[in-house]
C-alpha cells in the first residue's frame, strides 16, 4: 500500500471562517495527506473583517513543538513543510530553523513558502517585518514559492508590465533558490478582464492557465492558502508540477463556484468537499514558448 504523505502546515488559524490553516487543512486532508497543523496565530476571524481578537504564537513555541515531534521519533516522517500567514519575523526565522532540522532527517522533504504579505487595499494585515523576512530570507530556503502578483512584484522590486514580464520575474526567483514558482493570480496591464490567470515556472519551462473570473459582492479570503495547500498536497501525492497545477486550479474553482452559489463571503469548503477531491472541470495549463 502506498504511504500517506505527512505535511507540517505552519500558518494562521481562525476560529470562525476560513483563512490560513482554516482554509487549507481540511482540503489537504480530503485529498489524502496527513496534515500536522501548527498555528502561527489564533484569531477570531481573518483580518479582512477589519477587526479581530486573539493572539500571535510566541516564536519559541515553534522549535518547542518541532522538538516534541522529534522526541517521539516522528520528525523524519515529515515529507513537507508549508508556511503561510506569519505573525512575526521571529516566527519566520523559527520556521527556517525547523525546515533545516527536518531536511537533516529527511533530505527529500520539500519546503513550500506562501509569502503572505500585507495588502492594505484588500485589508490583509501582516506586520511589515514579515514582508522583509520573506523578501530577504525565506526565498533563499524555499523549494516552492507561491506568490500572488503583489508579492511577485515585491520580490522583484517593480510592477509587472506584461505576461512575458511576469514569466521573467518568476524565472528570476528560480535563480534565488526555489525549484518551482506558482503565481496564484496574475494581474498585469492588458490582461483579459473575464479570466483569472495563473502561472507556473520551473527549470523545465513555464505554463499559463486561465479559469473563469467569478463575480463576488466581496472577494472571498483564503483562496491563496487553499491554492498553495492543494498544490503541495498533490505534489506529495505524486503529481508532476504541471498536473498538481491543473488539479489545484480545478479544485479551487469548484470551491469558488459553491461559494458563489451560496452567496457566501467565507469559502464553502465543506459543501464543496467531494468536488475538491473530484473536480468536474478541467483547465489545461498551456506551455509558454517564452
Ligand atoms: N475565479 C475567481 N473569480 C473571482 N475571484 C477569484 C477567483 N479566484 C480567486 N479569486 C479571488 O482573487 C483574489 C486572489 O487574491 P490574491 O491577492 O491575488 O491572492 P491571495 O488569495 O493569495 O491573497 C482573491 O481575492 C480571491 O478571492
Ligand atoms: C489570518 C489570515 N490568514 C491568512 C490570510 C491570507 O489569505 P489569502 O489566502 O486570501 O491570501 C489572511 C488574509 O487576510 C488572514 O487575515
Ligand atoms: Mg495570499
Amino acid at each position: 500500500m502506498k504511504r500517506t504523505p505527512h505535511l507540517l502546515a505552519i500558518q494562521s488559524h481562525v476560529v470562525f471562517g476560513h483563512a490560513g490553516n482554516s482554509a487549507a487543512v481540511f482540503p489537504m486532508q480530503r485529498v489524502g495527506v496527513n496534515v500536522w497543523p501548527l498555528n502561527t496565530v489564533q484569531f477570531s476571524n481573518h483580518t479582512q473583517y477589519g477587526q479581530w481578537t486573539g493572539e500571535v504564537l510566541a516564536p519559541e513555541q515553534i522549535p518547542a513543538l518541532v522538538d516534541g515531534i522529534a522526541t517521539i521519533g516522528e520528525l523524519g516522517n515529515c515529507d513537507a513543510v508549508l508556511s503561510g500567514y506569519l505573525g512575526s519575523a521571529a516566527q519566520g526565522r523559527a520556521i527556517l530553523t525547523g525546515v533545516a532540522r527536518i531536511k537533516a532527517v529527511n533530505p527529500n522533504a520539500l519546503y513550500l513558502c506562501d509569502p503572505v504579505m500585507g495588502h492594505p487595499e484588500k485589508g490583509c494585515i501582516v506586520p511589515a517585518e514579515v514582508s522583509d523576512f520573506l523578501l530577504d530570507e525565506a526565498v533563499a530556503v524555499a523549494d516552492v514559492l507561491c506568490p500572488n502578483q503583489l508579492e511577485l512584484d515585491s520580490f522583484c522590486g517593480r510592477r509587472a508590465e506584461s505576461l512575458e514580464d511576469c514569466v521573467a520575474m518568476a524565472r528570476s526567483l528560480l535563480a534565488r533558490g526555489p525549484k518551482a514558482v506558482l503565481v496564484k493570480h496574475l494581474a498585469y496591464p492588458g490582461r483579459k478582464a473575464e479570466d483569472f490567470e495563473m502561472l507556473l515556472v520551473t527549470a523545465e519551462g513555464s505554463w499559463h492557465l486561465q479559469r473563469p473570473l467569478l463575480a463576488f459582492a466581496r472577494q472571498p479570503v483564503g483562496v491563496g492558502d487553499l491554492t498553495s495547500g492543494l498544490f503541495l498536497a498533490r505534489v506529495l501525492l505524486g503529481d508532476s508540477w504541471v498536473a498538481a497545477f491543473e488539479f489545484t486550479a480545478a479544485a479551487v474553482h469548484e470551491v469558488l463556484l459553491e461559494t458563489q452559489a451560496c452567496t457566501s463571503y467565507e469559502l464553502e469548503l465543506v459543501r464543496a468537499q467531494d468536488r475538491i477531491m473530484h473536480p468536474r472541470v478541467r483547465f489545461e495549463a498551456r506551455r509558454l514558448a517564452l
